[in-house]
């Protein structure tokens, strides 16, 4: 059995994958992982795929080996009539939750946990509410949030969700926002109204995959309906009531829009947080880093030495206060993410970062 005949191409598979396929192995898209088992998405349907020996003696050497949603599989057919998760393809993009060592009675153990949350993610919306509850979109957090996208190896694009509720004030809103996301591209979107949803589909052309990143009532769900033409996810007032009318259908974390596209969602990445990021933390405030390359001194901490660009900036009003104190927050939380992470799973974060890098900081600097 073999991929030619069969079209993948719904769920993003394309030739160069097809290129690193082990031979006699039939390729599928995890979209939801077990202990030990997969659900998979291949040409002739759903499957449940437990793991192959060599799979789980590499689990068990390396959590990161370890299947995750998004995964491109290989599945070889056994001669009892099923499929078994034979091989993951080599990762074009990974959010990694990495070396976070867990809490236990005797404090904080040893042990790094690392974990693939998301795989083969292509674009990344960050998702900020243009007004939550009474306050405007938050921008360290967008801040925050686009650092762990540029992370993960994948496009970030930020969206300015509720956009219908800020009436006139949307433009300067817009303004800040870019300022905070410099060289992102940067929509407002509104669920209700439909401005903006389709200038979001057309970044899933082409089969893409998305992950959305916000605050719980950033309006995510609503916007993953809104894409999809149908209520594929349940939104906050869904949850809010007393339970009946739900639907019951299994919820599949890797969900294929009928327009085209997949939006990944699980708990994991709803519940992301801020781990190994420092390149992000660099490519996110592009703006600053350029600026402390103009310093006099190559080491300079931007406290209170001369010739210091940033400092500079800030007395200027070219740099707002704001910004600079989200930098050193973030590069603290970075520094201290980096102590407490394990080396290999950093360099699982970084690999296919590394060849975007290059383009990326193209397209940020003028
Ligand atoms: N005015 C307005 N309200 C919206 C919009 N999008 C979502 N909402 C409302 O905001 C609330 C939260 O929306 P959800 O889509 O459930 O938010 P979420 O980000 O998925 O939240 P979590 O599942 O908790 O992470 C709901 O009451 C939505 O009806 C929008 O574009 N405009
Ligand atoms: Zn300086």
């Amino acid at each position: 059995m073999t991929a030619s005949g069969h079209d993948l191409s719904f769920l993003g598979w394309d030739d160069s994958l097809a290129a690193g396929l082990p031979g006699g192995t039939v390729p599928a898209r995890v979209a939801r992982v077990d202990r030990g088992t997969a659900d998979v998405i291949a040409a002739d349907g759903h499957h449940h795929a437990r793991y192959a020996a060599p799979l789980r003696r590499a689990v068990a050497a390396d959590p990161v080996a370890l299947p995750c949603v998004g995964d491109w599989a290989a599945l070889t057919w056994l001669p009892e009539g099923r499929y078994e998760l034979e091989a993951i393809l080599p990762r074009r993009t990974a959010f990694v939750r990495g070396g976070v060592a867990r809490v236990s009675r005797e404090g904080l153990s040893g042990d790094s946990q690392g974990q693939v949350l998301a795989a083969n993610v292509d674009v990344v919306f960050v998702a900020e509410p243009a007004l939550h509850a009474t306050d405007f979109a938050d921008l360290g957090r967008i801040e925050r949030l686009l650092a762990l996208a540029w992370e993960s190896g994948a496009s970030p694009v930020v969206l300015v969700t509720k956009a219908d509720l800020v009436g006139e004030h949307l433009p300067s809103l817009l303004q800040d926002v870019a300022a905070a996301a410099p060289g992102v591209e940067l929509h407002a979107v509104s669920s209700i109204t439909g401005e903006g949803v389709e200038l979001v589909r057309a970044h899933l052309a082409g089969s893409r995959t998305a992950v959305i990143l916000g605050a719980s009532g950033a309006g995510k769900s609503t916007l993953v309906n809104a894409l999809a033409g149908e209520q594929v996810m349940e939104t906050q007032q869904v949850r809010a009531g007393d339970g009946r009318g739900r639907h019951t259908t299994v919820h599949r974390e890797l969900i294929p829009l009928t327009g085209g596209g997949l939006v990944i969602d699980t708990p994991g990445i709803r519940r992301v947080g801020l781990y190994d990021m420092s390149q992000g933390v660099d490519l996110v405030f592009s703006d600053i880093e350029d600026l402390a390359e103009q310093c006099r001194f190559s080491d300079c901490a931007h406290e209170s030495e001369p010739g210091c660009a940033v400092l500079a900036a800030l007395e200027s009003g070219e740099l707002p206060e704001r910004r600079l104190q989200s930098w050193r927050k973030l590069q603290r939380e970075a520094a201290w993410m980096a102590r407490r992470g394990d080396a290999r799973l950093q360099a699982e974060a970084t690999r296919q970062w590394k060849i975007i890098h290059k383009s990326v900081r193209g397209r940020y600097r003028p």
